[in-house]
This record gives C-alpha cells, sequence and structure tokens, in this order.
C-alpha cells in the first residue's frame, strides 16, 4: 500500500449491457483493511460491479487501485497489480486434484503463497490428492479462496460465496472469509446478511443501478427498517440458503 488513500475507488462506473443501463454512476471507496461488503437485492448490479473494477464489462468511469488509475488497464494488467477474484461459480476445476487446482492458479512471477493457503486452510494440504469436485460446497469455496489467496495479492474480491449453500456450509465459508481477511483486504458480494454481519466492516449497497447507502455495516443491519427498505428483507429472515441446494455433505447438486 503506498498511502494512506483508499485501497479501491471507483467513481461515476457506467455499464450499458445489451443497450440496458445497467450501472448508472457507481461511486464508492475501500479501505485497506477488513472486509467491504456490497449488498443489495438480485438483480441490482453487484456483480457487474466487480465485473467494471476487473474490466470484464466495458464501462465508462474511473477505477483507482492502490492510487493508480486502472481504467484503461486490461483485466490481465489489473490482475496482475494484485488483486485476486474468487467468481460465484468458483471457477474451479471438478476434474483435477486440490493440488493441480492451486498450482494452475499460479500467476508469473511468483512468490506462490503454499504457506499462507496451508496456514489458514489445512484441510486443503490433507486433501491435496482428492479431485476438487469431490469436495464439499464450503471446502470448493475454500479452495477458490485458497487459489486467490495465493498469488500476493493486495484485493480479494469473493462474488457470492455462499450462494446455494446449506446453512452449516455457510458457517464454514464465513470461517474462510474471515481467515483470508485477516490477510488480505476482501471486497465481498454477499446477501446472507448473517455472514455479513460476522465479517464485513464496511457495507456499501446499490439498488438499480446506483449507490443507495454506505457506511458501517453493523450500523446498517442494526436498523431493521433500513435494512427492509434497502435489501427487501428482515434480518431474522435474511440468511438461510436454500438446503436444497446442496446434498448432505454441502456438495452443489445439479
Ligand atoms: N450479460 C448480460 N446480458 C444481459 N443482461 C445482463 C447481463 N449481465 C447482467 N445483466 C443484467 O444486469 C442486471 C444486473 O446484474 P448483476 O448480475 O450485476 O446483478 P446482481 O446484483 O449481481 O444480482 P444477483 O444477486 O442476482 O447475482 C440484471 O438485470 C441482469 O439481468
Amino acid at each position: 500500500m503506498t498511502g494512506a488513500g483508499p485501497l479501491l475507488e471507483a467513481a461515476d462506473l457506467n455499464v450499458w449491457i445489451e443497450g440496458s443501463h445497467i450501472l448508472q454512476g457507481v461511486s464508492f471507496t475501500m479501505p485497506e483493511r477488513g472486509v467491504t461488503s456490497l449488498l443489495g437485492r438480485n438483480g441490482v448490479g453487484k456483480t457487474t460491479t466487480v465485473k467494471a473494477v476487473l474490466g470484464l464489462v466495458p464501462r465508462a468511469g474511473r477505477i483507482a487501485f492502490d492510487g493508480a488509475d486502472i481504467t484503461a488497464a486490461p483485466t490481465h494488467a489489473i490482475v496482475a497489480r494484485g488483486i485476486g477474484y474468487v467468481p460465484e461459480d468458483r471457477g474451479i476445476f471438478a476434474a483435477l486434484t486440490v493440488a493441480e487446482n492451486l498450482r494452475i492458479a499460479e500467476r508469473r512471477p511468483g512468490p506462490h503463497r503454499y504457506d499462507l493457503v496451508h496456514e489458514l486452510f489445512p484441510e486443503l494440504e490433507r486433501r491435496r490428492d482428492q479431485p476438487a469436485g469431490t469436495l464439499s460446497g464450503g471446502q470448493q469455496q475454500m479452495l477458490a479462496i485458497g487459489r486467490a489467496l495465493l498469488n500476493d495479492n493486495r484485493l480479494l474480491i469473493v462474488d457470492e460465496p455462499t450462494k446455494g449453500l446449506a446453512p452449516r456450509i455457510v458457517r464454514e465459508v464465513a470461517d474462510a472469509v474471515a481467515r483470508a481477511a485477516e490477510r488480505v483486504p476482501v471486497l465481498l458480494v454477499e446477501q446472507n446478511l448473517s455472514l455479513v454481519r460476522r465479517v464485513a466492516g464496511d457495507a456499501v449497497v446499490l439498488d438499480a443501478g446506483r449507490v443507495v447507502h454506505t457506511g458501517p455495516a453493523a450500523d446498517l443491519l442494526d436498523d431493521a427498517d433500513r435494512v427492509r427498505e434497502l435489501l427487501g428483507v428482515s434480518r431474522a429472515a435474511a440468511p438461510a440458503a436454500p438446503a436444497a441446494a446442496t446434498d448432505t455433505e454441502g456438495r452443489p447438486t445439479p
């Protein structure tokens, strides 16, 4: 980190997809520590926002990372600056082993932080020869986060890590995110508010392609009316992901 400014700064991001104005001037900053949670109802533009940061969709506006303007940089150059991305579908290779999944995530040049990955997630070392497709949903998420931690990243972007996971597995994933965030700041797209409460310091809420709230996550979550207004859920009703989406071991079902 070069200075006291924000780690990530998005200013007036606009994205059009197939003629639809999806992001309509999204601006937010993210501090250099902890978890910043990107919240909002389905379809409000959370994934599009992280794709815009990464240069995965054409966008207008300005993005600065660690003080440098990365707006015009291609995705590979943005990632090489130290941004690890864990997409919603996790992006792991089911037929490859845990060790192989880590190996092919190595970005050149190193260093490759196997020490950190195995310290935070010892289970990945124990299961190194296991095909990733046979891991539980929570273990797969650990592997996906481990892949992002393997490289010397200064920011992790993790998109809906608990989507489709049973509540028991959600707790494992919350642990994994919290452990990762002790080392590397995390921008977390998440709808599970119990996980957000557990890990997030700051919250940025989107609605219809605009930022409608920023501030400490705990303040927002303590305000039931505001949560209902912005997220359309009561906090008590929020967390439970549908158990039917995973089998009893937390493996995703088709
Ligand atoms: N490739 C695409 N083609 C057409 N429309 C798209 C595309 N990608 C996103 N959209 C639309 O853009 C809007 C925002 O989508 P986005 O995935 O960013 O929302 P989100 O907040 O991440 O939602 P969710 O929580 O459901 O993942 C949605 O209306 C979506 O249908």
